[in-house]
């Protein structure tokens, strides 16, 4: 579904991405790890097209989409959750929900899908909320609906732990599990918080430095190996 070739990529002459490649199948979650300023976000932001890449060639669905622009990728069925969850603070919560569903058009006159609601009850609860006044793990919650109402194939979560309270945490594996057992998506989840990611993913890449250090199965990932890499 996703395939990404020697993917290079600058920061001026900071030379980021590093020959970066990656597969990643329907239905499985790759997790994405390394230290802080490796080159995580900075990879999934060439792979969402709001970066510009240097070099390599990214495929989805056997498209070479390495030059789409964000906004046709959002069309063509991925979605990107971000880090610190970039919602709108001063819509509300159903605002911030419509604009979704505003990928697709024509989608956004219709009801929010109750399924989303399923996931994230509290978000019902919420609806007319501005999305500056939820909690920093309801903004997850929300992000990550949002994310879902374009019916995504294939999600880039980039670490979204990130300051979040443990019982939401919790909340948001269920989901992260439930869409990866529906096996209809792709996801690549970006992590530093390993127990997480582990819990999650059917294999991993470790980048350092904006290589790729490390790569292999679920079964391979609670290695030394890979542990070097992430420990501060
Ligand atoms: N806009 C930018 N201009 C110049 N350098 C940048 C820019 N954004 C990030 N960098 C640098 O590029 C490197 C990779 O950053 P990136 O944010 O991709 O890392 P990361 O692995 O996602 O880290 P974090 O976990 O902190 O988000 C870092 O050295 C960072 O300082």
């Amino acid at each position: 579904m996703l395939s990404v070739k020697q993917l290079n990529q600058y920061y001026g002459a900071a030379h980021t991405l590093r020959g970066v490649s990656l597969s990643l199948e329907k239905g499985q979650c790759l997790a994405l790890l390394g230290r802080n300023g490796v080159g995580k976000t900075t990879l999934l932001k060439c792979l969402m097209g709001v970066l510009p890449v240097a070099g390599g060639e990214v495929y989805f669905d056997d498209v070479d989409i390495t030059r789409m622009k964000p906004h046709e990728r959002a069309r063509a069925g991925i979605a990107y959750v971000p880090q610190g969850r970039e919602i709108f603070a001063r819509l509300t919560v159903e605002e911030n929900l419509r604009m979704g569903m505003a990928v697709k058009p024509g989608r956004h006159a219709s009801a929010i899908r109750q399924d989303v609601f399923a996931l994230f009850p509290v978000l019902k609860d919420m609806l007319h909320r501005r999305g500056g006044d939820l909690s920093g793990g309801q903004q997850q919650q929300l992000a990550i609906a949002r994310a879902l109402l374009a019916d995504p194939k294939l999600i880039f979560f980039d670490e979204p732990t990130e300051g979040i309270q443990p019982s939401i945490i919790k909340d948001i594996e269920r989901v992260i599990r439930l869409l990866r057992e529906r096996g209809d998506m792709a996801i690549l989840l970006c992590e530093q918080y390993f127990d997480f990611a582990h819990a999650l993913a059917d294999k991993f890449i470790v980048l350092s430095r904006g290589e790729v250090v490390a790569a292999g199965a679920h079964a391979q990932m609670a290695g030394d190996d890979v542990k070097r890499h992430l420990a501060v």
